[in-house]
């Protein structure tokens, strides 16, 4: 028997309860900042008790989140967040890094929207870990309907669990545009190839950009309004302000402060990062047909 808490009762970390409790073999329990009328809902201090922890809380708020509330215990843990620290380009393994040693933390990616893995549809997903025995651990823990893969590419799972959802902004606004599915399949395939780039300069394994958490992810998040991401674009097409877009939404979408952190990165390192960088001078504020324009024409 598992005993797993999931920390963060968003869309993600529910979904993740409800399959991980469809596993018989677990018992599972979920907590998040407010009480909440949930099944197996404990308080904190509880679910950290728990032998096996998955990390539901986005990106840019975990390492705060860390720093106040975490206590280690030897615990197993299961980063679900994707996404790149915005204010200081950090990747999670790194905000992970002073907390958790490598052999007992793991990360998840691959295609997943929560709406339908809380149906109990079907997908199938990656969990990476330094540790085979770690990562095998999390992946035996997921119910027959998500079949579970594990390699040791972290940095390919977080450069493409965190870089897709700035392709997905683009093909919202690609989408927003009506610029038809032409231009939608070469931004994806284009966004694909950067990625790759920006990833194997990150130590990234190539062959994570073919598999379910590089072009599976990307393909599912950069094509549907399933995805938060891929609505910004839509927003963002329509000439709306982040801030408003943001505030509509209601939920997280990652894509917009990974965007920045690409920026940072780009700025300090020089790395050549066209899609990333005109979806952050959209952010900015940049019309998006003139973005479009300096695309097709640099
Ligand atoms: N939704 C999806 O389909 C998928 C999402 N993900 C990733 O999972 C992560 C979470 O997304 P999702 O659950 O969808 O987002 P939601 O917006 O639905 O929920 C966010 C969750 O994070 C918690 N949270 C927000 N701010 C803080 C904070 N300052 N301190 C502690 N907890 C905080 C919220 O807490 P509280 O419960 O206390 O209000 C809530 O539980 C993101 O990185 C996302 O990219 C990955 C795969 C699929
Ligand atoms: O990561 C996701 C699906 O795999 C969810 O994408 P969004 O955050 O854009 O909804």
């Amino acid at each position: 028997m598992k005993r797993i808490a999931v920390i963060g009762a968003g869309k993600w970390g529910s979904a993740l309860a409800f399959a991980l409790g469809q596993n018989p073999e677990n018992e599972v329990v979920i907590t998040s900042r407010h009480p909440r009328d949930v099944p197996n809902f404990v308080d904190l201090e509880t679910a950290l008790q728990r032998e096996y922890l998955v990390m539901a809380i986005p990106a840019q708020q975990v390492g705060a989140w860390l720093k106040e509330h975490f206590r280690y215990r030897d615990q197993k843990v299961l980063v679900a967040a994707k996404g790149i620290e915005a204010s200081t380009g950090r990747f999670l393994n790194e905000i992970f890094a002073p907390y958790v040693p490598d052999q007992n933390i793991a990360f998840l990616s691959g295609p997943s929207f929560a709406a339908e893995v809380i149906q109990g549809l079907p997908t199938a997903l990656v969990v990476s870990s330094a540790d085979a025995q770690t990562a095998m651990g999390f992946a035996e823990a997921f119910p027959e309907f998500i079949r579970t893969y594990s390699d040791d590419d972290i940095a390919g799972a977080e450069v493409c669990g965190s870089y897709k959802n700035v392709i997905a902004i683009a093909a919202g606004i690609c989408a927003g545009l009506k610029l038809g599915n032409n231009a939608a399949a070469a931004l994806i395939s284009r966004g694909l190839i950067e990625m790759r780039r920006f990833g194997l300069a990150y130590g990234a394994r190539d062959e994570t950009f073919l598999g379910l958490s590089g072009a599976g992810d990307l393909f599912l998040t950069a094509s549907s309004v399933l995805s938060r991401n891929y609505r910004v674009g839509l927003g963002l097409a329509e000439g709306k302000a982040k801030e408003q877009i943001v505030e509509e939404l209601g939920e997280v979408a990652e894509g917009i402060g990974t965007a920045y952190a690409l920026h940072g990165i780009a700025q300090r390192s020089g790395v050549y990062l066209p899609i990333a960088t005109e979806v952050y001078e959209i952010l900015e504020g940049k019309a998006p047909r003139e973005s479009l324009n300096d695309l097709l024409t640099r």
